[in-house]
């Protein structure tokens, strides 16, 4: 595969940019929002409709795969673009912050992370130089830096540890990704909601040089108050020129608020986990479709989407194939969500181009103020 990876800003409006990154594998539009595809696919889609809710990129994880199928036999097989039928770029998270969150008995030193799987309680180890080896061999096109993201709470001091740890982590994630043309290693940021540390590590990360920039550490239970209030200056101490993706996150007015703050990519499971469970995201708010008050209803769930399942099904088909645990209840609020936070970004995109952000920012909010109908 030819090609370069490269990043071009084409507006600004105050802190907000849009822009184009090129990849070998094809553009991602910013601000972009990224599906999350944890086991090789975005559960109850398929590929083609996730790029019909207009994705561009997809998210894969380290953790989930290199314990099943594992990224050797993915390798085997093609890589993951050929093994999931998504030809289009594709992000991998490097696994520290799965192993934490998800695997038991784990053990965590300067060299990287001993764990057991919560699979099959077999056990592994993840470190830069492995976590890098698996994403090459998973052939995804922006591998993330192996990080540490440390839980809350946590003291000021420990946040400084694991972020300290973090950098040194960062330089070994560079020096183990090597020269890969055409694929973009990002670092990520870390440092809790202290500013000095924030900035003592984009200075770190900036100093050893990387293709992108993630904001990790956040979205991790501390609310979006706080969350807003790191945002209000981290992205700032990252260079501009340079991709800034917000890990984990989020609602639709947590996007629009990043977006506001110069993030420019983001991804979060939510509106495909939520989707499964009957919570549709409109411009009018949240519906819960299981909600009895559905069961008659013959309006779609928001009269002004255009997805599959607005055009063609009523609240009342809704309300009964979730209530019947019908498998397509999940694939239709699936995609309608997804359609839903595609369409807020492109609305962003576009809002940023003609300078008239703040305006498309009033307009959401006053929509969702309405509440549903
Ligand atoms: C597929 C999931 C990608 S985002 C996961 C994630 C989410 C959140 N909230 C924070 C972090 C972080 O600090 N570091 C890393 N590597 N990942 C994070
Ligand atoms: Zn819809």
């Amino acid at each position: 595969m030819t090609g370069r990876f490269s990043f071009t800003l084409n507006a600004t409006d105050g802190q907000a940019r849009t822009g184009v990154i090129q990849t070998p594998r094809g553009d991602v539009r910013t601000p972009a929002f990224m599906p999350v595809g944890t086991a090789a696919t975005v559960k109850a889609m398929l590929p083609g409709s996730v790029r019909e809710t207009g994705a561009d990129i997809l998210l894969g994880n380290t953790y989930h795969l290199m314990l099943r199928p594992g990224a050797e036999r993915i390798d085997r097989l093609g890589g993951l673009h050929k093994f999931m039928n998504w030809d289009r770029p594709i992000l991998t998270d490097s696994g520290g912050f799965q192993v934490m969150s998800l695997a038991s008995l784990r053990k965590l030193t300067e060299d990287g992370v001993t764990f057991s799987s919560h699979i099959d309680g077999s056990k592994h180890f993840l470190s830069p130089e492995t976590s890098m080896e698996i994403q090459r061999l998973l052939g995804s096109d922006i591998v993330m830096a192996f990080d540490e993201c440390p839980a809350l709470p946590a003291s000021e001091e420990d946040v400084a540890k694991s972020m300290q740890l973090s950098m040194r982590w960062a330089q070994r994630s560079r020096d183990a990704f090597g020269d890969r043309p055409g694929h973009a290693l990002f670092g990520i940021m870390q440092g809790g909601v202290t500013p000095e540390l924030r900035e003592e590590s984009a200075k770190a990360l900036t100093a050893i040089g990387f293709e992108g920039y993630a904001v990790g550490g956040l979205a991790v239970g501390e609310g979006q108050e706080a969350m807003f209030g790191v945002l209000d200056y981290a992205p700032g101490f990252l260079p501009q020129d340079k991709p800034r993706y917000l890990m984990g996150v989020g609602k639709p007015d947590d996007i629009v608020g990043a977006v506001q703050r110069g993030i420019d990519m983001m991804d979060c499971v939510l509106p495909s986990r939520s989707g499964r469970t009957g919570q549709a995201w409109t411009r009018r708010g949240q519906v819960n479709i299981k909600n009895a008050r559905h069961a008659d209803d013959p309006r779609p769930v928001d009269e002004a989407c255009t997805c599959p399942a607005c055009r063609g099904y009523s609240r009342a088909y809704l309300h009964h194939v979730f209530r019947s645990g019908e498998m397509i209840s999940g694939m239709l609020l699936t995609w309608h969500n997804l359609h839903y936070y595609q369409e807020l970004m492109e609305g962003m995109r576009q809002a940023i181009a003609m300078g008239r952000l703040d305006s498309f920012v009033a307009e959401f909010h006053a929509e969702r103020a309405q509440g549903d109908i």
